[in-house]
């Protein structure tokens, strides 16, 4: 009793805070139609700054909808104020960023998160919202430390770690199912007022506020919705609709205001509050350094800045080397945040986020780049990423690019490791950088891209295999333990080098020459290709890995594309344009988007109709028959009033086409990129090269990057 007095006290006072911001949001929400959420960002903060330089983490996502929260529909505050001034006003706490009013050991009420993702939600600069976050995981770790980790996961909409390949993305039928169900409304009418606004969430807490309740129900607890959640995404088989309508209806059943809105949103797999990881491991380092102080007796408002500056690239970095919040969070209690890096580090059994290259237009190019420095050239070859664990317990563990766990897909692999340790050399285990590439074992030579496309992704059964695989080692980023990512590359290739031994056809170690004028490495180049490669990575002999960056240490260099913009771009498909002639009663053209990591939204680029062969538009048009939506999601940025970007069905975002283009160009009518240059970036000549099975939607190529690609190309 005296916790809800608490809490109702402490929700008045953020009422009255914030009702200047809530009379903006329906003001605002009048304007803003669903289909063009104009957003200004108006606070650069510091991690806009970075973003830059910063790469695109790889993320896991395959499901038909994404995992990650975003935030489409941000306010746009009525004042201007600086990032300083900000940040002044924040010190001097005259804006309200409390939120927690929690007991302690008592469990948190999911009542109370959501409350607080309401915050986040009506809120537009991203450094009050991490301030936000940060004071709610203070009081947390005051409170109940020990549910920590599940409101992180709950806040960015997962259920555990990436590589625990489990995660939520429910379709609309099932949840407006679910709403009728739990409210009595009719679904011709859920689906009309689907219709209209375009998010279920907001209907469900309209329909829940209408319903009168005989009896108050008992509220849901952080632990009970996780709990919950995470049978739902772990049950399939036939029975497993009726049981994840009954699991969705006792819990909507317990929501009240808000919870309702927040906990459909976390179903579909898209919270949409605008908390992606980086801004959660900001407020972590904030927050648990408070916590440091305040349990040290000393003054945790008045922390030195370059402290926290310190505690947040400690978080960061070990968060690239180790993604798992539950690891990090014990480190960082025991030892301290600011002697994180001395305590954590890569380990074999979790993934690291890998290291990503810099495309290229030309050789000279790269010399100019690494001009009098020592490099090297190694083909690239066509397959997909493999990080290869071996576990000190014998264990063997295979990860994507997106740090999800494929060791089912490779049994193969997984028996033969044994053979691929130098007789005589002690390797307990190891982190081993890769290209998985489909193999011809008559033929001994590289199969394309598409022929590995073909094997089955989960529970490989090893007598089953018709596609052989060779496995091409690149990197060692850990050998018995002892994590080699700090040395410079030429000492880890000559490490592995040491200890591992070649299978021909099985495993081998990617072609290298180290050359240094342009003509030899255009011979290497037409080498590569004839040899069934890409074309050339090149990387800085001195450089170390760095994990999850985009570096421009390693430069990726592909012979297909030095005549366009150096690279392919993956694009989202997010509409469909109805064929004719032959291609009557399949989709005949796409609309093509990117993910913008920042905002949450799907950007426009360009619309597509070239590159297809017969076999693609009927395959295609098959896997996106499923996907059909009744209109735009809320977060899909693009031109309402132009119909070559008004297709004739949406879709989820779900596919992810790999894209070819000529160049570049502004144009008005896309909105990639339309932030910077007011019109939008788009593809001339787009032509559709495969579809990328192995990324997610939110791994589609970002605004970031096209930007850059633009900028490169007008630079030359
Ligand atoms: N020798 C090599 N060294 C490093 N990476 C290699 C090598 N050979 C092949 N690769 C692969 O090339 C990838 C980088 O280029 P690629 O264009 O294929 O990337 P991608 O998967 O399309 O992702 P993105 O375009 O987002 O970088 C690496 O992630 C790796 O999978
Ligand atoms: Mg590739
Ligand atoms: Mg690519």
């Amino acid at each position: 009793m005296a916790k809800q007095q608490t809490l109702a006290r402490f929700f008045t006072s953020m009422k009255k805070n914030t009702s200047k911001s809530v009379k903006e949001t329906d003001d605002q929400k009048k304007s803003d139609t669903p289909k063009s959420p104009e957003k200004k960002k108006i606070i650069k903060d510091e991690e806009d700054q970075q973003k830059q330089q910063k790469s695109v983490v790889g993320k896991r996502s395959r499901s038909s909808s994404p995992s990650r929260s975003s935030s489409p529909k941000k306010l746009k505050p009525s004042v201007q104020i600086s990032d300083e001034d900000l940040k002044k006003e924040l010190a001097a706490d005259k804006i309200d960023t409390k939120v927690a009013g929690l007991e302690k050991s008592k469990p948190i009420l999911y009542s109370l998160l959501c409350k607080t993702f309401d915050k986040i939600e009506q809120e537009s600069s991203r450094l009050k919202i991490i301030e936000i976050v940060s004071e709610f995981f203070f009081e947390v770790l005051q409170n109940s430390p020990e549910s920590l980790v599940t409101i992180i996961y709950l806040s960015i909409n997962k259920l555990g770690p990436d590589y625990d390949n489990l995660e939520l993305g429910l379709g609309e039928t099932l949840l407006i199912k679910s709403i009728c169900e739990s409210t009595g409304r009719s679904t011709a009418t859920i689906k009309a007022n689907y219709k209209e606004t375009g998010d279920l969430g907001s209907i469900a807490q309209t329909s829940r506020s209408r319903q009168s309740l005989m009896f108050k129900p008992k509220p849901l607890t952080i632990e009970t919705v996780f709990k919950n959640l995470k049978e739902i995404a772990e049950s399939t088989g036939s029975a497993s609709q009726s049981k994840k309508i009954g699991i969705i209806v006792r819990m909507l059943s317990s929501c009240n205001g808000v919870e309702a809105k927040f906990l459909i949103r976390s179903l579909e797999g898209k919270l949409r509050i605008g908390l992606a990881d980086k801004s959660i491991l900001l407020a972590l380092a904030k927050s648990l350094l408070s916590f440091e102080y305040q349990k040290q007796g000393k003054n945790y408002n008045k922390i030195d800045p370059s402290l926290i500056s310190d505690a947040e690239l400690q978080i960061k970095d070990t968060f690239n080397q180790v993604s798992n919040y539950e690891v990090i969070i014990k480190a960082a209690m025991e030892h301290g945040v600011l002697n994180l890096k001395d305590n954590v580090s890569l380990q074999p059994g979790i993934p690291l986020k890998p290291m990503l290259a810099k495309p290229t237009k030309a050789i000279t190019e790269i010399l100019d780049k690494f001009s009098n420095t020592n490099f090297t050239c190694e083909y690239k070859y066509d397959g997909e990423r493999a990080q290869i664990h071996l576990l000190s317990d014998g264990k063997v563990k295979i990860y994507s690019r997106n740090s999800e766990d494929m060791t089912e897909r490779y049994p193969d692999l997984i028996q033969a490791l044994s053979n691929f340790i130098k007789p005589g050399k002690s390797v307990k285990s190891l982190i081993l950088d890769s290209e998985a590439v489909a193999w011809d074992r008559v033929d001994k030579k590289i199969l394309p891209f598409q022929v590995l496309t073909t094997r089955k992704r989960k529970d490989v059964k090893l007598e089953d295999i018709k596609v052989q695989i060779c496995v091409f080692a690149f990197d060692l980023l850990c050998l018995n333990d002892e994590p080699l990512i700090h040395k410079p590359f030429n000492e880890r290739r000559a490490i592995m080098m040491d200890h591992l031994q070649i299978t021909p056809g099985q495993f081998q170690f990617a072609t290298y020459k180290n050359l240094e004028n342009i003509e030899e490495i255009q011979q290497f180049l037409d080498q590569s290709i004839k040899d069934s490669c890409e074309g050339l990575m090149i990387k800085l002999m001195s450089s170390t890995y760095e994990p999850s960056q985009r570096s421009s240490n390693w430069l990726k260099l592909k012979k297909d594309y030095l005549q366009d913009i150096g690279d392919s771009i993956d694009l989202v498909c997010l509409g469909g344009y109805h064929g004719k002639g032959k291609r009557t009663g399949k989709y005949g053209g796409f609309l093509l988007g990117c993910y913008n990591p920042d905002s949450g939204e799907y950007e426009t680029t360009c619309k597509i109709g070239t590159g297809f062969s017969d076999e693609d538009f009927a395959s295609l048009s098959e896997k996106l028959v499923g996907t059909v939506i009744s209109q735009p999601k809320t977060y899909y940025r693009y031109d309402k009033d132009n119909s070559k970007s008004s297709p004739d069905v949406w879709f989820e975002p779900n596919l992810v086409f790999e894209i070819r283009t000529a160049d570049l160009s502004l144009s008005p009518v896309y909105k990639t990129g339309a932030d910077k240059y007011g019109k939008g970036i788009s593809l001339r000549f787009p032509r559709f090269i495969r579809l990328r099975d192995d990324k997610g939607p939110e791994d589609s190529t970002s605004p970031d990057q096209i930007i850059e690609l633009y900028e490169s190309q007008v630079n030359i």
